[in-house]
């Protein structure tokens, strides 16, 4: 432990001193709109993949692009997923992380205040689509491989990288490729860290040792054979967004009570040791209203908004594809309309036992309606929820890597998002896994206005380092 905690001064300098080549390294990112849901920007995610490449290369990394075919039901290719590895000694443990090179959507007309592709620091704050998420911590690995470099420092471990282009559109392809890859590529490998979600708040840093799934629904109602004028055929026909809007308010309540039946008595009961730990999470109804800039909660306390987070399924209704949506006053009357909506899920509910609920309601309240429109539900992607115990030797070394960074113990929480491949790199692998954010609660991912704290970006460089060096020699009882 005295050799990590000799080798941290020099590396922390070096990363403060490279500071300025680390925001341009970002920056080039994230001028790069690697849109993994926009099918016209699937060249972009593939440049994406190349970038990686090339900055990784550069370094002496070996990497290969693995290619995965064709996107499920589209006729496109999907992008590839960047594999690669950094040290080969069989002295050292091997750590693989992962991260996601592709971005959600942005458009400045979303109300973005500059242009999204474009990274500005301003007020000591990094804006730009995948600057936290997950751009900010996927370049942090490379410059953690750079720091140690030009600070001489030998690197602990050897690094097993893997970095997806199609994480926020359901990870297609990378489940089989992990399971097809768990005894060549990550063979060998002694614990895995991913970092790719976020403090709680604004202050305190966190380790993170759950997640919720996801499940991911298509509602489509079409009844004439094209759009029509809402005069001459209004109240002579029946609407496809009428009948969608009422079929959507029948998913959920405007409390957050999710109305469809059964979905609730999935849920594991809590436990008395659960129950404690919410009191003691440093998190305020204040970092609340700060990260949604509102007082719009829809629970008083703190321990019932972290529950609803943490360990309750939530249905968000998430748009409306078909329907009229620029500016002015069309009078139309959208022929097709597709109601999109997910549900986040928690211990112990499986996607296929929702399917089940969620079709027959739908079915059920179609009927109910009695409409001579048509409709059809499917499901567009679902990943598993995870849940983990932070007492491992994994968790040990990011403790005191945190400690080492921000001079405080992290916070121990769960993540209300979805990272799929959290459960698939733990049961394929049987290594634990680790997630370890390195931005804030309220850097607004998926949202507009996107951003990384600067401290967060350089000191997240610091503790992904500091990591890997207590990783490589923390014992494992
Ligand atoms: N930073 C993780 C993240 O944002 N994950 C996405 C993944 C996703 C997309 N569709 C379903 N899951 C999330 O929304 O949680
Ligand atoms: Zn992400
Ligand atoms: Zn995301």
């Amino acid at each position: 432990m005295a050799a990590v905690e000799a080798s941290l001064p020099p590396l922390f300098d070096k990363i403060e001193e490279l500071s300025s080549d680390f925001v341009a390294r970002l920056s080039k990112a994230v001028s790069i709109p690697s849109v993994s849901a926009d099918f016209t920007l699937r060249p972009k995610v593939v440049e994406m993949s190349k970038f990686l490449e090339k900055e990784l290369k550069a370094l002496g990394a070996t990497v290969e692009l693995r290619e995965l075919g064709k996107q499920e039901g589209a006729d496109i290719d999907l992008p590839p997923i960047v594999l690669a590895r950094y040290g080969t000694d069989p002295n050292k443990r091997n750590i693989l992380v992962y991260g996601h090179y592709d971005v959600q959507p942005a458009l400045v007309e979303d109300g973005w205040n500059t242009d999204p592709f474009k990274l500005i620091e301003k007020d000591g704050k990094l804006y730009g689509r995948g600057s936290t998420d997950d751009k900010g911590p996927v370049i942090g690995w490379i410059n953690a491989i750079e720091a140690h470099q030009k600070a001489g420092v030998e690197f602990p471990v050897n690094l097993v990288m893997c970095f997806e282009g199609m994480e926020e559109y359901g990870s297609d392809g990378l489940d089989d490729l992990i399971r097809a890859e768990k005894d060549k590529f990550f063979k060998g490998v002694d614990a895995t860290c991913i970092c790719d979600n976020y403090w709680l708040g604004t202050t305190h840093p966190a380790l993170t040792y759950g997640i919720r799934g996801c499940s991911y629904y298509a509602l489509t109602i079409s009844g004439p054979a094209a759009d029509l004028h809402s005069g001459v055929f209004g109240g002579m026909v029946s609407e496809p967004l009428i009948d969608l809007t009422h079929m959507l308010s029948k998913l959920v309540s405007p409390q957050g009570k999710i109305l469809i039946p059964g979905v609730m008595d999935l849920v594991a009961p809590l436990t008395a040791e659960e129950d404690e730990i919410y009191d003691k999470i440093k998190y305020s109804m204040q970092d609340l209203y700060d990260a949604t800039g509102s007082k719009t909660n829809l629970y008083e306390t703190k321990k019932e908004s972290l529950m609803a987070r943490w360990r309750y399924p939530t249905l968000s209704l998430h748009g409306i594809e078909g329907a009229f949506s620029a500016p002015g006053a069309k009078t139309v009357i959208p022929a097709k309309v597709v109601g999109k909506f997910s549900l986040r899920t928690v211990p112990d509910i499986t996607p296929r036992a929702l399917d089940e609920l969620v079709f027959k309601y739908i079915n059920d309240c179609w009927a109910e309606l009695g409409s001579k429109n048509k409709m059809e539900i499917t499901l567009l992607h679902d990943g598993m929820w995870w849940l983990s115990s932070p007492k491992h030797w994994n968790f040990e070394a990011a403790k005191k890597a945190t400690k080492a960074v921000w001079n405080v113990e992290p916070d121990l929480t769960r993540e209300g998002g979805s990272i799929p491949v959290t459960l698939t790199f733990e049961e394929e692998l049987k290594r634990n896994v680790l997630l370890l954010p390195m931005g804030r609660g309220d850097d607004g991912a998926h949202s507009i206005n996107e951003k990384l704290d600067l401290v967060n970006y350089i000191n997240g460089i610091k503790t992904l380092s500091a990591y890997l060096h207590y990783a490589s020699v923390e014992p494992t009882a």
